[in-house]
């Protein structure tokens, strides 16, 4: 591997200065990006798919670790940088430079690949929600190593009773182990954001059965749309959810912050066997 020119001295070779449209807030800190590239375990020789590689702070690490790493990044001020990266590590690295959201990451890659990714804050949301919602599972994808602001963070990882958890918990525990993986002090990155950054990480399990995630999502949505209502009240407008909480013996005066994943998955398996 050729030595590589700190990132500091990348940016302004390129003149990369940061973004907001994009949602640009650069890593600079190697070790720290070593640290994050070995939170999803052995990559040597593995498939990554990593979004948003930026100047390629997380790319480098990634590939110091020997994954072969497939990168997407819709800014091209960043490609002479990351050709550089190919160059240093041969056979190692592909750049794309496309719109994440808009490219299909299963068929890009022809093979299971652990993702990993620092992104702004509402593409990786929808990413995030997107690849919980595949509809085959176990899915393309062997795990999520995530950046997100430390809120949506805990959001994901939240337990029933707490004010975080909603919907984003369902969708991320009812066939996956999700986990804070590391907090990230806001001044680590350039520019620093106004927030607290943590990642999570993610690995699929095995899909309870007789549960389709669109019933799924469905019962959320209505329980969550009204957090603050009995389950008797959210659940109206839902056909055939107040039978299924009934079915269940749930108490329908509970709130859907004390539903647990299991009993929304239980809900949701009533829903989807009454409409066989
Ligand atoms: C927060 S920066 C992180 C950069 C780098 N990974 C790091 O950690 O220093 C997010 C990166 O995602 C890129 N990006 C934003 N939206 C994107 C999208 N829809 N598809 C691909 N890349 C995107 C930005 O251009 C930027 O390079």
């Amino acid at each position: 591997m050729a030595d590589l020119p700190p990132l500091r001295e990348v940016i302004k070779a390129h003149g990369l200065s940061a973004s907001k449209a994009l949602g640009q807030n650069f890593l600079f800190d190697e070790q720290l990006l070593d640290r994050i590239a070995a939170i999803p375990g052995d990559l040597h020789d593995k498939a990554v798919l990593e979004i948003g590689p930026g100047p390629g702070g997380l790319t480098r690490a990634l590939l110091r670790a020997g994954a072969r790493v497939t990168a997407i990044e819709r800014d091209s001020r960043c490609l002479p940088a990351l050709a550089q990266l190919e160059e240093a590590f041969p056979g190692q690295l592909t750049v794309i430079e496309a719109d994440a959201l808009k490219v299909d990451h299963a068929q890009l890659m022809g093979e299971p690949f652990a993702v990993v990714a620092n992104l702004p804050y509402n593409v990786g949301t929808r990413l995030f929600t997107n690849w919980l919602s595949s509809q085959q599972w176990p899915p393309h994808w062997q795990s999520l190593t995530l950046m997100f602001q430390q809120e949506v963070a805990k959001r994901i990882v939240a337990k029933p009773g707490s004010g975080e958890y909603g919907r984003l918990a369902v969708l991320a525990q009812w066939r996956s182990r999700a986990k804070l993986a590391m907090k990230v002090h806001r001044s680590a990155f350039t520019p620093p954001p106004k927030v607290m950054s943590a990642i999570v990480h993610v690995e699929p399990d095995a899909a309870p059965e007789g549960v389709s995630v669109s019933t799924l999502a469905r019962v959320t949505e209505a329980a969550f749309g009204q957090r603050r209502k009995m389950l008797r009240q959210s659940l109206k407008g839902l056909h055939g959810g107040l039978e299924a909480v009934e079915e269940l013996q749930i108490d329908s005066t509970r709130r859907a912050e004390t539903v647990s994943v299991e009993e929304f998955v239980g809900i949701a398996r009533q829903l989807d066997q009454s409409t066989k």
